[in-house]
């Protein structure tokens, strides 16, 4: 994911772009995402294949917005800040980058639905599947969220069947957006008036019923699978509360005990993230407390997801990969399993060895492993699952949409249909799955900053610096005997030594490079780590204290 930096503008807005990298019809996505031009070609009758994430999210800082997604919210900043219109008319849009303007556009189209607070994979699935009484698929969806990060960091998600924007759609939005706004000005704005023509609807009634409805089919068409089964969810003051009322107790499921189900954008419980400890702690604790069968977590808008089983085994990482590994190469034996970079040597064999299944080790980044996974189906490899360490899963039954939301039904459907066979163990059908995964005594990642500012950039880019601290530590390894450098590696530098591995890489979107590592024990790790530190010793702008508060005695 490729970052730009933020402006302030008239010290009124700060704005970011975050971007990923796509690989997908930049000139299709665009014209596809003019929210005017309501000519989008609909494929397999509305039935959409999908080709990548929307990607493109700009970011607005206000406070008074929260972390969480709601559409209504957008109508209402909308609105509120029809007052700070005059002096937006001396501002330059396309250093503006500001979503509020990109609101006015949305409201010059037609059918315009606001679906008020929803998840993130229901937003996209509303762009892919047919629903008349919704105008299902719709030909663009917008919603605003800050995804895991904190409150002060919403910005607008984009979601087409196409796929994402890229810096060419932003400009153009931009354009198109600063026109409008001069129509507003010299024709009369009127949020109250443009506002008249939304139509508000409960999408997410119909994203739930479509979970139920698979849950039930799995297991045989049953009216309530779950009856009996006691399964706690945690959404962290997230979006995915809804999960509780209308998905497992549809079902038969009791969710007492559930918590932090009501929406807070200052997450006073703890951080939504699956990967968090504090997060992991929460849920493994409700599920002990009130002796449930399953905890399930989710981030804040519930396209990743983690669970729990009823010993206090926590289902998340390698583990919950190599739980939906299982299941999916049951459905798919032989099928190729795409992950990110950091997943364990023991996952892979677990993968290859135990399932019988490949393991194609890609890079970090949810959109990446999806789009890897995308591609390999199109030269006639078959896969069925690209899933990350962070949570984010996405099957090919499900149109690739990463949904935290489905890869939990996944597993309530292994219950359900256990339970519907006689074989009612709870979650140790699930637990069993995953027993003989070898997993490492000892893993940690370490994150080391790149100084923007430092003089030893010599005004290049972080990105620059990082690669060629990659490069170097890549010939330091080459020249020592004990580090065996991994032989298909998409990403940074991957290498084999004292019965475990590191990997340092490029961050995504950050001037970071993260190193990972995982050995049978602490003292084989800091023997990689000082391997490590000796090779980066060099590079002054690298903030090395976190490796060398790590190898110290
Ligand atoms: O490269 P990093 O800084 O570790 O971040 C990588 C992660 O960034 C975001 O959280 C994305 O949603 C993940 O898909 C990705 O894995």
């Amino acid at each position: 994911m490729a970052a730009m930096s933020g402006k302030i503008v008239q010290n009124v807005f700060i704005a970011q772009f975050y971007q990923q990298n796509r690989q997908f019809g930049t000139q299709y996505q665009r014209d596809s995402c003019a929210p005017y031009m309501r000519t989008l070609p609909h494929l397999n009758g509305g039935k959409l294949a999908r080709t990548g994430i929307s990607s493109m999210q700009v970011r607005d800082l206000s406070k008074y917005q929260s972390g969480f997604v709601n559409l209504l919210t957008v109508n209402c900043n909308a609105a509120s800040s029809a007052t700070t219109v005059p002096s937006l008319d001396k501002v330059d849009f396309l250093k503006l980058q500001n979503g509020r303007m990109l609101f006015l556009e949305a409201l010059l189209v037609l059918d315009l639905m606001l679906f008020n607070m929803a998840s993130t994979p229901a937003m996209f699935n509303s762009t892919l599947t047919k629903d008349d009484a919704f105008l299902c698929p719709v030909d663009g969806a917008i919603m605003i969220t800050a995804s895991h990060l904190p409150y002060n960091r919403n910005g607008f998600k984009f979601f087409t069947n196409a796929g994402g924007l890229g810096k060419t759609d932003i400009k153009d939005i931009l354009e198109r957006a600063a026109n409008i706004y001069s129509i507003f000005l010299a024709e009369g704005y009127s949020v109250k008036k443009a506002s008249a023509s939304l139509k508000k609807v409960d999408y997410m009634s119909v994203y739930t019923s479509d979970l139920v409805k698979a849950v039930r089919k799995a297991a045989g068409n049953i009216e309530k699978p779950l009856d009996g089964f006691h399964i706690i969810v945690d959404a962290g003051n997230g979006a995915g509360g809804f999960f509780a009322a209308k998905v497992l107790e549809h079902l038969g499921a009791i969710t007492a005990g559930s918590q932090f189900l009501e929406p807070d954008g200052m997450f006073p419980n703890h951080i939504p993230n699956p990967e968090d400890k504090a997060a992991m702690k929460a849920i493994t604790q409700a599920v002990l407390d009130n002796k449930a069968d399953l905890g399930i977590i989710f981030d804040t808008d519930v396209d990743r997801s983690a669970a729990v089983d009823s010993t206090g085994r926590e289902l998340n990482r390698n583990r919950l990969i190599a739980l939906m590994s299982a299941i999916v190469l049951e459905e798919h034996p032989g099928t190729t399993i795409v992950t990110d970079s950091v997943t364990s040597d023991g996952l892979t064999s677990f993968i290859e060895k135990k399932l019988g299944g490949k393991h194609h080790r890609f890079k970090r980044g949810y959109k990446n492993v999806i789009d890897e996974a995308i591609r390999l189906n199109s030269v006639g490899k078959e896969s069925h699952l690209a899933i990350e360490t962070s949570g984010h899963g996405a099957l090919k039954e499900n149109h690739w949409l990463d949904d935290g939301a489905y890869l939990m039904v996944k597993l309530l459907n292994k219950l359900a249909s256990a339970r519907a066979s006689g074989r009612g163990d709870g979650s140790k059908v699930l637990t069993d799955l995953v027993d003989s995964l070898e997993e490492p005594a000892f893993a940690v990642e370490l994150r080391l900053k790149i100084n923007q500012s430092h003089p030893d950039l010599k005004g290049g880019s972080f990105r620059d610096y990082g690669e060629v601290v990659l490069k170097h530590l890549d010939n330091h390894i080459a020249s020592d005997p004990k580090l065996q450098k991994a032989p298909v590696n998409y990403e940074g530098v991957r290498v084999s030594g004292y019965g475990g591995w590191f990997l340092l890489r490029l961050s995504l979107h950050d001037p970071v490079l993260p190193l990972n590592i995982e050995t049978p024990s602490h003292e084989d790790a800091v023997k990689l780590g000082l391997e490590v530190a000796a090779a980066v010793k060099e590079f002054q702008a690298l903030d090395t204290s976190a490796l060398d508060k790590f190898v110290q005695p």
